[in-house]
C-alpha cells in the first residue's frame, strides 16, 4: 500500500523545525520519513538540516526534474526531492515541511496527503521569531506580514482535511498531538 505525504504548514515561527526535530525519533518508529529539503539558503544559516544550493544549481536540478514538488517564497527557492514519490510507492509516509502559498498544487499531485496546519498566538509568534535571531527585524516584519494573510483564509476556505495543531504551549505537547493525528485521526486528540 502506498505511504501518506504529510505536508506540514504553518506560519514562519510556528516551530515546524523544532517540532519536526522533536518529534523524529518517534516519527522513524513508525516508519515516517521526515524530507530534507533543498534550499537557496546558505548550509550554514541557523535552522533546519536543508540542503544549501545557489540558485543557479536549484535552477539547473529544477531542469533535470529533481523535485517531486517546488516553490518560491521569502525571496528563496525550496524543492523536495523527487526521491519522495520512490518512499511513498514503497509504502512508507513521508513528512514533507511544505509552503502554505502552494498547498493547492500539493494536493493537486497527492490528492491523499494529510494537510496539518501548526498555529500560534500571533503575540507569541513575533517573540519567537525575534527570538530566533535568524531574519532582521524587517524581514520578521515581512514574514509576519504573510501569515496574516494565510492562516484564517486556510481555516476557511480548505477546512475540510486540514488537522490544525496548536503550537502556542510547550513543544512536547505538540508532539503528542502530532502523533496522535497521525495514528488516530483529529478528533481522538482534542
Ligand atoms: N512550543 C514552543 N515553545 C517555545 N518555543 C518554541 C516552541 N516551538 C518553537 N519554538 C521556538 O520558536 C522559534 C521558531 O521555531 P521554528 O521551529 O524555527 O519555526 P518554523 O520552522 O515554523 O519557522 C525557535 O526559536 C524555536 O526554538
Ligand atoms: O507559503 P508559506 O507557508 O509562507 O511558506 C513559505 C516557506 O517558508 C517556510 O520555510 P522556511 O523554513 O524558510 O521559513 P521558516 O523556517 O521561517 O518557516 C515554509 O516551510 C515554506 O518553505
Amino acid at each position: 500500500m502506498a505511504g501518506r505525504l504529510i505536508y506540514l504548514i504553518g506560519p514562519s515561527g510556528s516551530g515546524k523545525d523544532s517540532l519536526l526535530d522533536a518529534a523524529r525519533p518517534r516519527l522513524a518508529e513508525r516508519g515516517c520519513r521526515i524530507v530534507r529539503r533543498v534550499i537557496t539558503r546558505s548550509a550554514e544559516s541557523v535552522g533546519e538540516a536543508a540542503r544549501g544550493v545557489s540558485p543557479e544549481q536549484f535552477a539547473a536540478m529544477q531542469a533535470e526534474g529533481a523535485f517531486a514538488l517546488s516553490w518560491q517564497a521569502n525571496g528563496l527557492c525550496y524543492g523536495i526531492p523527487r526521491q519522495i514519490d520512490d518512499w511513498l510507492a514503497a509504502g512508507d509516509d513521508v513528512l514533507v515541511n511544505g509552503s502554505r502559498a502552494h498547498l493547492a498544487q500539493t494536493r493537486e499531485r497527492y490528492p491523499e496527503s494529510l494537510v496539518l496546519l501548526l498555529t500560534v498566538d500571533q503575540a507569541v509568534l513575533r517573540q519567537r521569531l525575534i527570538a530566533r535571531g535568524r531574519e532582521a527585524l524587517v524581514d520578521i516584519e515581512a514574514r509576519l506580514a504573510r501569515n496574516a494573510q494565510f492562516t484564517a483564509e486556510l481555516i476557511a476556505g480548505n477546512g475540510a482535511g486540514l488537522l490544525v495543531l496548536d503550537n502556542s504551549g510547550p513543544l512536547e505537547h505538540t508532539v503528542e498531538r502530532l502523533l496522535c493525528c497521525l495514528d488516530h485521526g483529529h478528533s481522538a486528540c482534542a
